[in-house]
Parts: structure tokens; C-alpha cells; sequence
């Protein structure tokens, strides 16, 4: 026999009744069992559910891909600078300012589409056809384990070669990729009207058609189309992350810095702030290929969905912002000088040391059930239980020594100062080419939080456990 009871306990004051608490009871065989849920805590809950769900999502779902075209009519129309560009909207208003950069921007010529379309089909084409060992993502919570091929370092240094080949045999024809420079708004809107129309389809497919039991709808259809409806959807074969993020947005990064370096060089001759600013991002993205497999392991891959957020991010964001300070470079050439040169490159080159050791840390111990030296010591661990949606138990390690004690995102720190090593170049006369470190720097910091959240759900005490031993978040005594 089964019966469900509930009541509620009331505040009164002379004006107003509060529900207070929400007791529940249910008889499940002779056992009674009961809680109590705060009326004022789900209240509070309810609202930020929907700014976290509803609210945030929309206002990004909005302005984001206005903001990209922003970001091109300030470096094109107003020399990189933000107040310039800012005197738009207050001479107009919101709306009409909005409406009169994008009348600047020129719909997209059949070269723009024709070149995304084959670059598609060729990274599409590259990713069956390129060798590659096989490697297994780590264990969903529904206990599926996604399988990849690892081609993506092999698929970089084939691209660079390409595009350098083809932009030397070109040449002598008149035909250079620095057209792109000059097209960038066409691109922009393209990217925007595809990645939109394709995160719609992914969405759709997700409801449909998805592809494993690691999907499903939050019930929230804005939410749903941000977040995504599927942990790695797969279509026809092809895993939709790997290739946006991946072979789309980290490669189309790599080749619009060169497209800037080649146009540039059109504009000027060498320059050398440009050129140190291009071979920091090169290097730092071969360091990404070469990783790609430990990548597969991390957040966008094992918690965050297909969606919005990750598909327009690659598509469109990291395109634009991630690019900015060298395409702003190009109308800004810089004289540095050998020893500001050398001293930019060798500090980026450290602090892409530290943040890759810190990640080879991680994965080595786990590789290694913790039988490894890190640092020249052993590792101290700790062997942190976890359940499965499924139920079952499963068992992660969590390290303590080496960068890992140092805080508990302390890789953060050099990706951010690679980052700024990268945009020092363009000196500091405007704004606009630390746009990207601002950006870089918010989401590392909610990341920071929502990885913590992730990983105390999933370990419980255990993380616990990890925070006291390790108690700063990013930066040691500070946060
Ligand atoms: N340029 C950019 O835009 C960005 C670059 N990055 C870079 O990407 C890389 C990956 O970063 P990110 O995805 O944030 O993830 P992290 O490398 O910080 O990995 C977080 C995950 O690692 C596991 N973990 C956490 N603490 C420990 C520990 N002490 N020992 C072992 N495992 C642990 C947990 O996963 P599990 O469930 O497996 O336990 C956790 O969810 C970094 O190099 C970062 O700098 C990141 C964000 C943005
Ligand atoms: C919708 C937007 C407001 C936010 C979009 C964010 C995403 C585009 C980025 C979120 C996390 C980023 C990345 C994480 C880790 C990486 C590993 C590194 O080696 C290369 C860069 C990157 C893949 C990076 C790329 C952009 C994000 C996916």
C-alpha cells in the first residue's frame, strides 16, 4: 500500500502568510518516510533556474552573434576603437545603430561559400581518411564510452602545409588568401546564418534521432537549443564535437592568423609584432592538435552538450575573438624589436610548458593507476568514488601533488598569460586586441565554479576532501 501526505508550515506576520516549508510524506509499506522542502529556498531556486536557464541563455542567444560583427566594424570602420564605435549607438539609438553596422556588412559572395563548403567536406573527408590510433573517451554517466579516432595533430600539420603551398604556387597568379581579410564580413554572416541553422538541426536531431542514451531535453526549449540536446551526437559516423570544435574552430583559428600574417606582409613587408603574435597562436594550437586526444577527457567533451554554446562558439566565436589581436595587427603594425620579440616567445613558450605539464599530470596518473613519478616524487592521490546514472560504481583518481596542489585549475594561469604574451604586441593604445583576454578570463573563472559544482556532485566527500588538501580555486592565496 502506498499514500502520499503533505503539509505545509506557515509564517504569519500582521501583513503577510509565508510558506515556510513544505513537509511530504510518503507510507511506502508500512514505513513512513518524509522531508521537508523550503518554500522560500525553491522559490529562490525557481528564479535562478530561470535566469540560468532561460534568462542568460537568451540574452547570449541575442547578443552574441550581433557582438561578432561589432568586433569587424570596430577594427574596419573605426580604427580598433572601442568609444569610436561606441558613438554609433549613442548618436542612434540601440536598434538602429545594431541595423546600420549590419547594412555595412556585405552578403556573402559564392567565393566565401564555395571556401567554407570545400574546407567542410575536406576536414569532413580528412577525419575518416587520415590514420589515427583509436582512443576511448572516458565513461559517460549513462556508462556509454565514446570511441575517436586521433588524427587531429596529423590533420593540422597536412592543413598548414596546404595552405602554405597553395598560398606560394598562387602567388604568382595574383590569387591570395589575404581576399579573406578583405571578405571577413561575408564570412561573418555566413558562419552566423549557418551555425544558427545547424544548431537548430542539431536540436532537432537530438529530439528525433539522437544518438546514444547520453541526451535528452531539459524541457526547456531555449535552454535546450543553448545547451544542446546530446553529449556527442554522431551523423552519418562523423562526431559533430569533435569536428566543430576541433577540425572547424581550432583550425580555422590557425588559418585565419596566417591569412593575417600573409596580408599583413602584402600591407607592409615583415613585421615583427604581428609575427611573434601569429607564432605564439601557432604554437600554442599545435600544442591543442597534439593534444586532442587528452582533450577528449576534458568539459566541453565529457559534460557539455552539442548546442549553441559550443557549436556557434567554435563556428563563429573562436573564429572572431580568438583571432582579433593579429587581424588587428594587420592595420596596426607595430615595430618590437628583437629582444622584446625574444623575451615574448620564450616566456610563451614557459608558460606553455606549464599548462601542458599540468594537463600531461593529470592524465599520466590516471593512465598509470597512480605508479608514476610527478615531479620526481610519488604522487599523492586520492581514490575518489563515484556512481553512475546506471548505478554503478566506478572509481576516478584525483591528484595532489605536482600542479595539481598548487590549486585546483592552476593550468588556468599560463593559458591566460600565453594569452596576454599573444596580445602585448599590439601594445596598448586601445582596447580592442585584450578583448579576447577579458572574455578568456570570465570564462575561465565560471568555469572554474562550474567544474567545481560538477566534480562535488560526482565525488561527494571526496572532493571534499580534495578542496581541503587544496583549498585555492585558480590562484594560490588569492582565489
Ligand atoms: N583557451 C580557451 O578558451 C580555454 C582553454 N582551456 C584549456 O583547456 C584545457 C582543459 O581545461 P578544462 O577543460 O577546463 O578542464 P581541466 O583540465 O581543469 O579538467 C577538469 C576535470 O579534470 C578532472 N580533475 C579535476 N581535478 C583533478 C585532479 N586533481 N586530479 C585529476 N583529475 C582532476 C575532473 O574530471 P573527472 O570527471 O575526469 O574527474 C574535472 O572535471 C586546459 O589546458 C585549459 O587551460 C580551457 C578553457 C578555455
Ligand atoms: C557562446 C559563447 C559565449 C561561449 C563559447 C565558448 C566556447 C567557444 C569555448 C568554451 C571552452 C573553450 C575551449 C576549451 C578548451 C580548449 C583547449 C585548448 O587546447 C584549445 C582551445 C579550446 C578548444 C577552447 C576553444 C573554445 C571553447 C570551446
Amino acid at each position: 500500500m502506498e499514500s502520499q501526505v503533505s503539509d505545509k508550515l506557515c509564517l504569519r506576520t500582521n501583513e503577510k502568510r509565508y510558506d515556510v516549508c513544505t513537509f511530504e510524506f510518503k507510507v511506502e509499506n508500512g514505513k513512513i518516510t518524509g522531508a521537508c522542502s523550503s518554500g522560500v529556498s525553491s522559490s529562490i531556486s525557481q528564479k535562478t533556474d530561470f535566469i540560468n536557464k532561460t534568462v542568460m541563455p537568451l540574452v547570449l542567444l541575442i547578443t552574441m552573434p550581433n557582438f561578432v560583427i561589432v568586433l569587424w566594424y570596430t577594427v574596419i570602420h573605426c580604427n580598433g576603437i572601442y568609444l569610436k564605435m561606441l558613438s554609433v549607438f549613442t548618436e542612434k539609438s540601440v536598434f538602429s545603430g545594431m541595423s546600420y553596422i549590419w547594412s555595412l556588412a556585405r552578403s556573402p559572395s559564392p567565393v566565401i561559400i564555395w571556401s567554407l563548403v570545400l574546407y567542410g567536406v575536406y576536414a569532413l573527408a580528412m577525419m575518416k581518411l587520415l590514420p589515427g590510433r583509436t582512443v576511448f573517451g572516458p565513461v559517460t554517466s549513462k556508462g556509454n564510452v565514446p570511441v575517436y579516432k586521433d588524427n587531429g595533430f596529423i590533420f593540422f600539420v597536412l592543413t598548414m602545409i596546404l595552405f602554405w603551398t597553395l598560398t606560394l604556387l598562387l602567388r604568382p597568379f595574383g590569387i591570395s588568401p589575404s581576399m579573406y581579410y578583405d571578405k571577413f564580413d561575408e564570412m561573418i554572416v555566413t558562419l552566423n546564418v549557418c551555425s544558427l541553422l545547424f544548431c537548430f538541426a542539431l536540436y532537432l536531431k537530438g529530439k528525433l534521432a539522437p544518438s546514444s542514451t547520453d541526451s535528452g531535453s531539459s524541457g526547456n526549449i531555449i535552454f535546450d537549443y543553448y545547451w544542446g540536446m546530446e553529449l556527442y551526437p554522431r551523423i552519418f559516423g562523423f562526431d559533430v564535437k569533435v569536428f566543430i570544435i576541433c577540425r572547424f574552430g581550432l583550425m580555422i583559428w590557425a588559418l585565419m592568423v596566417c591569412i593575417h600574417a600573409v596580408k599583413s606582409y602584402e600591407l607592409h613587408g615583415f613585421v615583427d609584432s604581428i609575427f611573434v603574435s601569429a607564432l605564439l597562436q601557432i604554437i600554442y594550437l599545435t600544442r591543442s592538435f597534439w593534444w586532442e586526444a587528452g582533450y577528449l577527457a576534458t568539459t566541453d567533451i565529457i559534460v557539455d552538450r552539442a548546442g549553441f554554446y559550443l557549436c556557434w562558439g567554435c563556428m563563429v566565436y573562436v573564429p572572431v575573438l580568438y583571432t582579433l589581436v593579429t587581424f588587428y595587427l594587420v592595420t596596426h603594425p607595430v615595430h618590437l624589436g628583437l629582444p622584446v620579440s625574444a623575451v615574448l616567445i620564450l616566456a610563451g613558450l614557459l608558460s606553455l610548458f606549464i599548462n601542458y605539464e599540468a594537463d600531461l599530470q593529470k592524465q599520466k596518473v590516471r593512465k598509470t593507476n597512480g605508479e608514476c613519478l610527478i615531479w620526481g616524487q610519488k604522487p599523492d592521490i586520492i581514490r575518489a568514488k563515484y556512481q553512475l546514472e546506471t548505478g554503478e560504481t566506478k572509481e576516478n583518481i584525483l591528484l595532489i601533488s605536482g600542479w595539481w596542489a598548487v590549486s585546483r585549475h592552476f593550468h588556468y594561469i599560463p593559458e591566460v598569460i600565453i594569452t596576454l604574451l599573444w596580445s602585448f604586441p599590439a601594445r596598448f593604445e586601445n582596447l580592442l586586441p585584450y578583448s579576447h583576454i577579458f572574455f578568456l578570463l570570465v570564462l575561465l573563472i565560471h568555469r572554474s565554479f562550474r567544474d567545481d559544482r560538477k566534480c562535488r556532485q560526482k565525488y561527494g566527500t571526496f572532493w571534499s576532501q580534495y578542496c581541503e588538501r587544496v583549498r585555492y580555486r585558480i590562484v594560490p592565496h588569492l582565489f
